[in-house]
């Protein structure tokens, strides 16, 4: 999907001035309350109209203010969850779903409702209706019925915002089924640093109604570290374990990891604090600590008390963080071999 945008509009004493183009499936709009994040997303989903400027979705001008084009919602094929969905509250889940499929054009019409059932894991409550559905339960229906709608990209505004935890998590995972099965590209807002490397892989950071950067969502995560009170978190995707007497075997690349935890999926995310990874010179003699990684530096950053070392452990990127006494103690240096030890129990599934 390509997204070229370049757009005004004046709301009240606030102005968005908005400058890019942007490739990709998974792309993120990142920045602080009331920077001009939902405004974009109005403004391409049709529901509010720019002073001036174009939008173009692909090879279709969606909005032109010269040529006078400015394409209905429902023409720009561009369908919007938000974080309070607007379910037909009379119909049942099944009616809801079809509601938009039925008017979508035939032609158009590339998703199967039954797939879409499946994958959100929807079936057993097609005749329920709406209000009696859980938080999580009305998403993963509003994201249905979105997506059967056939859009050529999805704008989701905080689409987990008022969710409990778990529930967030058990969302993110079938929004990644729905988008890794259907290919539809996305275009997600959120405040979470965490929700983001979850389900994007671009960022467009958004201030005072600009976008102020394009970058890997990787990249923000990783810069972000730098900033006093936030600390990096691996996401390790691991597939199905193998059970090891109390504990369980996971393939990480091409080494081995041995978890407290078990994750039931083909793939799944655990968090792994930077901060939790002790390092050594030399391979211990014995610990209690179930993985012992033989590794190599790539780079070191300093920044104030705190060192965050990226290694190469096997064919994997491992961020450790440390503090300046440990980086002289143990002479770390780019290329220089150190072994990383952590506990099964460092290891937090996430998805
Ligand atoms: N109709 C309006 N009239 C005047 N100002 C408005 C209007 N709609 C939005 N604004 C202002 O525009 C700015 C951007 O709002 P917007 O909702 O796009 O921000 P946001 O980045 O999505 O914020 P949040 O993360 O809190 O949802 C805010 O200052 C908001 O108060």
């Amino acid at each position: 999907m390509q997204l070229a945008v370049s757009v005004h509009k004046q709301l009240g004493a606030f102005n968005l001035t908005a400058d890019f183009t942007v490739t990709g499936q998974r792309i993120g709009l990142f920045g602080p309350s009331g920077s001009g994040k939902s405004t974009l997303m109005y403004l391409l989903a049709g529901l509010l109209k720019p002073d001036r400027g174009t939008l173009r979705l692909d090879q279709t001008i969606v909005f032109d203010s010269t040529n006078r084009i400015n394409l209905a919602p429902e023409a720009r094929r561009i369908g919007v969850v938000f974080q309070h969905n607007h379910l037909f509250p009379h119909m049942s889940v099944r009616s809801n779903l079809l509601y938009g499929w039925k008017r979508t054009p035939e032609h158009e019409r590339h998703i199967d409702p039954e797939a879409i059932i499946e994958v959100l894991q929807l079936g057993k409550l097609l005749d329920r209706g709406v209000n009696l559905l859980s938080g999580g339960e009305r998403q993963r229906v509003a994201l249905a019925r979105t997506v059967l709608t056939c859009p050529r990209l999805i704008l989701m505004d905080e689409p987990l915002t008022g969710l409990d935890e778990e529930l967030k998590f058990q969302v993110i995972f079938y929004l990644n089924s729905v988008f890794s099965q259907f290919k539809m590209p996305l275009l997600f807002i959120s405040h979470s640093l965490l929700e983001m490397r979850l389900m994007t892989e671009q960022i467009l950071i958004v201030e005072q109604g600009t976008i102020k950067q394009q970058m890997a969502t990787e990249e923000l995560a990783q810069s972000i570290w730098s900033t006093p009170g936030q600390n990096y978190v691996n996401l390790l995707h691991l597939g199905r374990p193998q059970p090891l007497g109390d504990l369980w075997s996971y393939q990480w690349g091409d080494i081995r990891l041995i978890l407290t935890e078990y994750g039931p999926n083909n793939e799944n995310i655990f968090e792994l604090d930077a901060r939790e990874i002790v390092l050594f010179k030399h391979h211990p003699e014995a610990t209690s600590a179930r993985n012992v990684l033989p590794c190599r530096v790539r780079k070191l950053f300093t920044a104030g008390n705190r060192v965050r070392v990226e290694l190469q452990c096997g064919v994997n990127t491992l961020i450790v963080q440390i503090v300046p006494e440990s980086k002289r103690e143990l002479e770390l240096a780019p290329n220089k071999e150190v072994v990383a030890v952590i506990k099964a129990s460092a290891f937090k599934k996430v998805l």
